[in-house]
Order: C-alpha cells, then structure tokens, then sequence
C-alpha cells in the first residue's frame, strides 16, 4: 500500500491582477495560510508535504514528485501524475513548460530515455498514444481520423480505449514529436480567464514493456523470463471554471459544463477513496470517462502523484480553497502498487515450483500433515509433467525436422523426375526429327519441334509404350519413335498417303528406344520411391498432430495443476486463520487458567490464615478449658 503524493503548486502572480483587500495566501515551508492583513484567517490553514511557491520551476516539481514514479514506471510498475487546479493556474504550464522551463511531460520522456540506455542488460520496447476527453468524447490526438473512442474493459487488459493508435518510439526526439503533433490537434480556447485555455482532459501515455536480454537470462530465474509491462500517464487536466467568471456562452459554455461535470465525478471519487475503508462504500468510477480511464490510478495499481495548480491572486480564493481541500482529501489516498509481470510458459512452471515450495515451508510445523502430502504429490506430478513436457517438445521438434527433411527429399525427386522427362522428350524430338529428315517424301511436311497432337478418342494399342501420364497428349515424332519405327494410322500427321505405313531401317532406332526403355524404368523406379516418400509423409504427418494433441493435453492438465495450487492454497490459508482462531482460543483458555490459578492462591491463602486463626483459638479454648480443669472449685456457700 502506498499513499498518493500531493505536491501544492502556486503560479505567478498574474501582471494584471493586484489584490486590495488584505487578503493573500502565506507559504510557510509546508504550510500555507490564507492571512487577512498578515492574520491567518481561521479553518483555512493547510499542510502538505510538498509546497512549491511561485519562484519554483518545472524541474524542482519533476525532481521531488514525479523523477521516481518515471523509474518506478521503468521498473514494471504504472504510474500516473496529473495537474489539478481551477483554469489559468499553471497546469498545462506545469504539463508542457516553455522553450526556458520545460515541463513534466518534455522531462519525463527525456530521464526514460536516459534511464533505459543506462540498463544494457534489459531490452525495452516504448509506445506512446496520446488523447483528448472532450466533451465526454474520447479522441485519439495522434491520428485525426480516430474521435469518439469507445472504453472498453476486460480480464486481461482492465479498462482500455479501444481503437487508440499507439506508436512504438525508440528515441526522445520521436516522442517530442509526436507531443507537438499531439498539441497542435488538442481542443484549445480563448476564455475571459485564459487566452490560451485547454478545454479538454488529456492522456498522454507510454507503455515501457521490458525484459532481460538472452544472453543474461539465467534458467533458475523466474524473473528474467518474465515480460515487465507498465502504462505511465502524463494527464493536463481542463481547469474548473465559474461560468458567471468566465462569461462562456455557446461553445465555450457547452465545454465548460462538460469540464465542471467531469471534475465533479473526480472530486466525488477522490471524496470517497478519502473515506476510511468501511465508510468508503460505492466508488462512482463509472460516472465519467475520466475517472474511468484513471482508475488505476486512484485507488489501484499505479503508484499516483497529483500536482494541484493554484492561482495565487485575491478574486480566486474561492476557487483555491477547493483546489487545496481537495489535494488535502487526495493525499489520504493509498493505492495498491505492484509490478507488472507477465510470465512466460516457462516462467509460470517455475514459479509455481517456487510457490509450491513455500506453502511447504509454510506449512512445515503446521497440523496439516494430509495437506502437505498432497502438495508434495502435486510438486511430483508437475515435475513429472514437465519432464514429459520437454520430452514431447524434443519429440515434436525432430518429427518437424524429419518431416521438413522428406519434404525437401520428395521436392528433390519430383525435380528429378521432371528433368528426366524433359530430357527424354528432348530425345525424342532430335531422334524423330533425325528420322524425318531421312524419310524425304516430297509431300512429307516437316514436323515444328512443338507439334503435338491431341487423340482423345484414340485407342492404345497393349504394347504401346506410352506412358501413362502422358493422358493422350503426345507428340507425333514421339509417336513414331514408342512404336518401333511404325507409323500406323497417321492420318492427322498429313503424310502423303503413298505411304501409310514405313519401316523405318536405321539402327540409330533400336539404340533410341532402348534408352527409352531405361529412362521409362527409371522414372517408374523414382515414382515408386516418391509414392513411398508420401506414404511415410502421410504417417508422419499423423504422429506429428497426435503428439500436438498430446502436447494440448499437457498444456490442459497444467492450468488444472495450477488451479490445484489455488485451490490449496486457499484451502492453507482457511486452515491458517482456523488456526489462529484456535491460538486465540487458547490464550483466552490459558488466561482464565491464570485467573483461576490466581483465585485458587488467594483462596489458599485465605484458608491458612483461617487455619492459623482457628488453630490460636483452639490453643485459646485448650488453656482456657485446662485453667478451669485445673482451678479449685469453691464449694457452695
Ligand atoms: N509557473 C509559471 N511560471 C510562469 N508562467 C506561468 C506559470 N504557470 C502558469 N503560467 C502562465 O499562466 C498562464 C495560464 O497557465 P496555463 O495555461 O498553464 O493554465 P491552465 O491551468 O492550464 O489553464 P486552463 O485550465 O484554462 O487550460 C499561462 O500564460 C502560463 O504561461
């Protein structure tokens, strides 16, 4: 738990407003007084532990209240600072500083920035987004197209703004940019108070995820496995305004009623948190955008600094007053701060194991013997799981290899294959072309090199040698040369019909269709070889989803081990309080021993006295009754 830290800023006085009634603001190290005529006035005097008058700059309010929430951020821990205060008190000024005097945001990206250059051993990876409330909308500032965002909320990620574009930075100067980008989009305003008034709420925000290194990650080490994710808000708050004051009409009154609106809700919210715990009851989160999206920041997860503008000048008192009550109500905030880790697989085993191994030690001289035995037999059965974890994971990462290894084989036969095709069609066409050439008949039209014929209604004859694949498409030179020199039934080929059937006498022939013969052999070798190939690949593929099953089953049993450790947990710290009940029973027994004890001694004490008493007067009544025994009786007159 960690108290939300409130720093009370006041702001030059303004050149055009001078105070005639006696009446100004006193500061006093941590103490400021409203005096009337150098008088405190009564019930409005208020302490803080950080006050900064009108002489401080940007860099002493960065330095004490927000420098350590920008390392914590970078630690894994969210973080939030706002500017609160009335319009025209300083906040924007306080947010963005000048060109002179920088301001928390221009600050907060250079020191991350710095800082993580300074942690080698971790790599970090930095977004940003940045986003307006305006008029209970929500608009992204850094893509114009973005307005009204929705909010979103769910298990994993809380609250968020759906929608919102984040962009990842890896340098100071790219973020300064987007913050002018930023800037030059936001809803500004001429008001009667501000020349330069902001008329929307916005977020600027970073996400630092970080993790260590590879090279540094040690495998005991839960830590190092473990992602660190934490959001840092930078929030300018638009300022409350009187309306009478400001003299807003039309837009200016519609944003003005928004503004006041939303502070209210965050005022109610501060109210409150404020509130002891039991008192505190319904927080009205809901009730606006703003207290919505900062909700962790109040009251949550987030280590929290609010910066409270004020305007130091006489005709604003009023307004002081309420800034100051209600940085005196924010200070008594406490939020519940933690790291943000996000644990990987292996991570999450370890820890487990760890936490295992402290419920053991817990328990160690507890009564709960069953309890423990049944941890040990879960600390078993996870140790045994992991190991048939990794053993599956060795398994499936060498049925991949295997897998990725056939697969690169079969691709190397189909290319085999079809090169040995290409090269025998090119046989083909040179040996026909040969044989062509040595026929000469004068009506005989030479074959182009790419003629193919195509025979769908042509029927093999048994012994033909074409092959298969070849699905009634073949070449005529081809033709020729698979039918032992024959040409039977040419018709299609336009030979002069003198000669419907030739012999063909060269000895070239039967060398050519021997080779065919072997390159028909070979190819029917290799596609057996590739039919094999497929089969193996087929089992494999099967063995390699059922060891993915095996391996979600794994994954299964695991979250129900880890909700075994929840449950027994639970179950450990049911038998602990149970246990303290007793020892407070106990004592309780022990201390009306005590008491009875004590009554037993005063009673005994009460007694020998008593007895002391009885035992004199019974040594009384003894000498009494022997002086009468032994005193002489007068005889009777
Ligand atoms: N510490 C400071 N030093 C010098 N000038 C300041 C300081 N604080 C505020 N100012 C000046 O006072 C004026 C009002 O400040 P600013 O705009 O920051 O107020 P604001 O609270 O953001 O107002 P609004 O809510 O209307 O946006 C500006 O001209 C600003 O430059």
């Amino acid at each position: 738990m960690e108290k939300i830290s409130v720093g009370v800023r006041f702001r030059p006085l303004a050149s055009s407003c001078d105070s005639d009634s006696g009446r100004k603001w006193q500061i006093s190290d941590k103490v400021i007084s409203l005096c009337h005529l150098n008088t405190p006035v009564s019930g409005l005097t208020f302490s803080f532990d950080h006050v900064f008058d009108q002489s401080s700059s940007n860099v002493m309010v960065y330095n004490v209240l927000i420098k350590s929430i920008i390392t914590a951020a970078i630690d894994g821990f969210n973080g939030t600072a706002f500017a609160y205060g009335q319009t025209s008190s300083g906040k924007t000024y306080t947010m963005n500083g000048s060109d002179k005097d920088p301001g928390i945001i221009p600050l907060a990206i250079k020191d991350i920035f710095d800082t993580i250059q300074k942690i080698p051993e971790r790599e970090f990876l930095i977004r940003v987004s940045y986003m307006e409330i305006y008029n209970e909308e929500i608009n992204d500032l850094l893509v114009l197209e973005s307005q009204k965002l929705p909010i979103h909320e769910s298990l994993e990620r809380g609250v968020y703004v759906a929608g919102i574009s984040e962009e990842i930075v890896s340098n100071a100067e790219q973020v300064l940019q987007l913050l002018v980008l930023g800037e030059a989009n936001r809803h500004f305003g001429e008001t009667n108070m501000n020349a330069r008034s902001s008329r929307s709420h916005t977020i600027f925000r970073m996400v630092i995820e970080s993790r260590a290194k590879e090279e540094n990650s040690s495998k005991e080490d839960t830590i190092t496995d473990a992602i660190r994710v934490s959001v840092l808000n930078l929030v300018d708050l638009a300022g409350s305004e009187r309306i009478a004051k400001t003299g807003a009409e039309g837009v200016r009154l519609k944003e003005g009623k928004h503004i006041n609106k939303s502070l209210m809700v965050l005022g109610n919210v501060i109210n409150k948190l404020s509130e002891g715990g039991k008192l505190r009851g319904h927080i009205p989160y809901r009730d606006s955008k703003l207290t919505r999206i900062l909700q962790p920041a109040l009251g949550g997860n987030a280590k929290t600094s609010i910066i409270c503008n004020v305007a130091p000048e006489d005709v604003h008192i009023e307004e002081s007053r309420g800034t100051l009550q209600f940085a005196s109500r924010a200070k008594r905030i406490t939020n519940c701060v933690q790291v943000n880790e996000i644990l990987t697989d292996a991570a999450l085993l370890k820890k487990q194991k760890l936490e295992i191994e402290e419920l053991r030690k817990k328990l160690e001289g507890s009564h709960s013997e069953v309890l423990e035995q049944v941890l040990l037999k879960q600390r078993n059965d996870m140790h045994k799981y992991e190991l048939e974890r990794d053993r599956l994971a060795m398994e499936l990462e060498e049925e991949r290899k295997a897998r990725h290894d056939l697969e690169q084989r079969i691709f190397e036969q189909e290319k085999k294959i079809e090169n040995l095709m290409n090269h025998s069609m090119s046989l083909h066409i040179s040996s026909a072309s040969t044989q062509f050439d040595s026929l000469k008949t004068p009506n005989f039209k030479q074959p182009s090199i790419d003629f193919v014929v195509r025979r769908p209604n042509y029927k093999e004859l048994e012994s033909s040698p074409i092959p298969d694949n070849f699905a009634g498409v073949a070449d005529e030179d081809l033709w020729a040369r698979l039918n032992n020199g024959r040409i039977t039934d040419l018709d299609a080929l336009q030979m002069t019909p003198s000669l419907p059937s030739q012999l063909f006498p060269s000895s070239k022939t039967s060398l050519d269709v021997r080779s065919n013969e072997e390159l028909e052999k070979r190819r029917e070798r290799l596609e057996e070889e590739l039919d094999d190939v497929r089969k193996q690949n087929v089992v494999l593929t099967g063995q390699y989803s059922k060891l993915e099953e095996e391996n979600d089953v794994l994954k299964e049993e695991k979250i129900g081990l880890a909700d075994d450790v929840a449950r027994l947990e639970n179950e450990r710290n049911q038998l602990k309080s149970e246990k303290q009940g007793l020892i407070k029973e106990l004592r309780e027994e022990k201390r009306k021993l005590n008491d009875l004890r004590d009554e037993v001694r005063h009673l005994i004490a009460a007694f020998s006295q008593r007895e002391v008493m009885l035992t004199s007067l019974c040594t009384k009544s003894r000498a009494i009754v022997e002086n009468i025994k032994t005193a002489p009786i007068a005889p009777p007159e």
